[in-house]
């Protein structure tokens, strides 16, 4: 479990347009690396490319290398289906699937990778990735009813739950917190520092804060325009980019002066 990322020299194009530019950098295995940035400079974008969920968008495309413990996710031997096994992806808003029981949720990414399971290892299975997610206490009692009759909070440590049950190696996250409140934002929060000892995590956010609170590394990706392709203008410890950064388009953004 746990990998490290290696980025090297990624282009990232939608049809004809190149959004993201020339990104190359360096992901720690079990550590939190926040992706910070003002809206349209490819944050998004560039995240998805980490598990090649860019290519369910049409004309999507990239060029570059992402290298995953050596290994190059777009070699052509590699199967997309098991990028996507061992990098999982918990999104902005919640998205539990709602007619499925809160158990049925947990299990979902696990049964479309078509694992058999017996009852008693697939109940285990639920109560471990409910227990990783900080879920299971406030659940335990009513796992057979509907993922959408949790709060939002909840609706996302499901949805981080469903990811983690596949046990993937890397976790990447896209402003999981924006759509939460502030105390099921601090529990999110609290959980992706419990997360890191065993996963590699990769968070998008706009809340500066939260990048400083949770992160070791922070990325700042900048755009010099519209129309213009996104480019990551500096990465390092995130004390160092909140402290002292090295250029000053990072210093304004952080200060607060643009984006
Ligand atoms: N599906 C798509 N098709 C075409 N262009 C897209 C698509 N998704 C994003 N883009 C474009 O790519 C650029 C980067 O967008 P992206 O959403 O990655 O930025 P972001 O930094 O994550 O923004 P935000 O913080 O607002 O979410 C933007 O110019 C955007 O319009």
């Amino acid at each position: 479990m746990s990998k490290r990322i290696d980025v090297n020299n990624l282009n990232v194009y939608y049809g004809g347009f190149l959004a993201v530019e020339d990104v190359s950098l360096s992901i720690e295995a079990k550590s939190v690396t926040a992706f910070i940035g003002p809206s349209g400079c490819g944050k998004s974008t560039f995240l998805r490319t980490l598990n090649r969920m860019h290519e369910v968008i049409p004309g999507a495309r990239v060029e570059g290398e992402v290298l995953m413990d050596g290994v190059n996710l777009y070699d052509p031997q590699v199967d997309p289906v098991a990028v996507r096994r061992h990098v999982g992806m918990v999104f902005q808003r919640p998205n539990p699937f709602p007619t499925m029981s809160i158990e049925e949720n947990v299990l979902a990414g696990v049964k479309l990778n078509s694992k058999r399971m017996s009852k008693s290892d697939s109940q285990d299975l639920v109560e471990s990735s409910l227990r990783g997610a900080n879920l299971w206490e406030e659940v335990k009692d009513r796992l057979d009813k509907p993922g959408s009759s949790l709060s939002g909070g909840q609706q996302q440590r499901l949805c981080i739950a469903r990811a983690i049950a596949i046990k993937p190696d890397v976790l990447l996250m896209d402003e999981p917190c924006s759509a939460l409140d502030p105390i099921s934002t601090l529990a999110i929060e609290d959980l992706i520092q419990e997360l890191k000892s065993e996963y590699t995590i990769v968070i998008v956010t706009h809340n500066m804060q939260q990048a400083a609170r949770v992160s070791e590394k922070t990325a700042f990706f900048n755009i010099a325009g519209t129309g213009k392709p996104g480019k990551l203008i500096e990465m390092d410890d995130t004390t160092t980019i909140f402290s002292a950064p090295a250029e000053k388009a990072t210093e304004d953004y952080i200060s607060g002066r643009f984006g």
